[in-house]
């Protein structure tokens, strides 16, 4: 199929001028203005020819125009700001039907409900041509991964539909921690949890000075496509909960980490854990590969199926109570310090 074009329009910059978008911070907006870069962005995402797409967070336009600039059957965008309406309509009537637009926010808006059913593919047959883009606002890019996530591995939302691929903007930082491989300083929770799920891909960097305003960080462009089958085939939540206790003391043992799963009088259900699991207790958390935090979170799993409280067991419950004791003890010694010295409490 051909690659359509865009009737000529105002530059991106004219309409900034135009409808005077200042970007503002608190919606993490820093522009694209630079069409090589939109285009980069857009390859890659891979071919996009019949397809369809969401963008996410489309501000002014930029990578919006390089989509329709595509074969792209239909753009769809989500945009919070509605000052950016008026360029959006614009673009949405040049590009005759091509162009749907939304104002809203992301993180309420069902995905799923704007993608053409007919396009959809078995899960365990080549991606769908729908695509999920977007140079997402730093402020929402992780907890919206982490909401993704969780959607991919319950094929729900835009993956009813199959393995929908994304390509998205990530903080030079969080891009490089969600690609880490084991023995690098990266590793975290969010490089388990994106590639226990996703073949995942850091495609290319854009300096800060590429953006308008520049931000203090680079950008990383990542590329994630669900895989057929996860490495870690348990729900999300568990799997999200063991990650983030394993990787809670980086510096220590990972036994730190997964003993804060159980309440200190179960500490004999973290020796079954480490047993089971075949994992060395004495392993740093970043050197744990995905089969190993798998067998980790079936030893889990297997205890919680035994033992149901256990994955409702919340340690930071347990350090806010003893917080609260601690605080209380301290009030009465000043209350006890005082009553003995013969001072009012009022200055307490
Ligand atoms: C980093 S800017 C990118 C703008 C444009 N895509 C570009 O590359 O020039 C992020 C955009 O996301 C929008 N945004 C921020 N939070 C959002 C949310 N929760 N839902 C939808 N859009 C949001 C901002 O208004 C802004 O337009």
């Amino acid at each position: 199929m051909a690659t359509r074009r865009l009737p000529p329009l105002p530059t991106i910059q004219d309409l900034i001028r135009m409808y005077q978008l200042s970007a503002r911070k608190q919606l993490s907006q820093n522009f694209l203005l630079d069409m090589n870069i939109t285009r980069k962005i857009v390859k890659m995402a891979g071919k996009l020819e019949g397809g369809f797409v969401c963008e996410v967070g489309p501000g002014p336009g930029g990578i919006t125009r390089s989509l329709l600039n595509t074969g792209a059957n239909h753009v769809a965008v989500i945009e919070k700001d509605r000052r950016f309406m008026p360029s959006l309509q614009l673009l949405a009537e040049a590009a005759q039907g091509r162009l749907s637009v939304y104002q809203g926010d992301v993180l309420h808006f069902n995905m799923g409900q704007i993608i053409p059913e007919e396009l959809a593919k078995p899960w365990d047959k080549t991606p769908p041509n729908i695509h999920i883009i977007g140079n997402l606002p730093f402020s929402v890019s992780t907890p919206l991964l982490i909401r993704w996530l969780a959607a991919m591995s319950s094929q729900s939302g835009p993956w009813k539909y199959g393995r929908t691929k994304l390509t998205l903007t990530f903080q030079k930082e969080v891009a490089e921690r969600m690609v880490a491989r084991i023995l690098t300083d990266q590793r975290c929770r969010l490089s388990v949890m994106c590639q226990y799920l996703c073949d995942v891909k850091l495609k290319f960097v854009i300096p800060g000075r590429a953006f308008v305003p520049a931000p203090e960080v680079d950008v990383g462009v990542v590329h994630l496509v669900p895989r057929v089958t996860p490495l870690i085939q348990l729900p999300f939540p568990l799997v999200e909960k063991v990650a983030r206790h394993v990787f809670h003391y980086r510096q220590k043992y990972c036994r730190r980490g997964v003993e804060t799963l159980f309440p200190v009088h179960r500490l004999d259900l973290l020796e079954e854990m480490f047993e089971a699991s075949g994992v060395d207790p004495e392993s740093r958390c970043f050197m744990l590969s995905i089969g190993e935090m798998d067998r980790i979170c079936h030893a889990y799993n297997d205890i919680c199926q035994r033992e149901p409280d256990i994955f409702a067991y919340n340690y930071r419950s347990r350090e806010n109570a003893a917080k609260v004791r601690r605080k209380t003890k301290i009030l009465t010694e000043m209350i006890e310090e005082q009553i003995l010295h013969g001072k009012s409490s009022s200055g307490l």
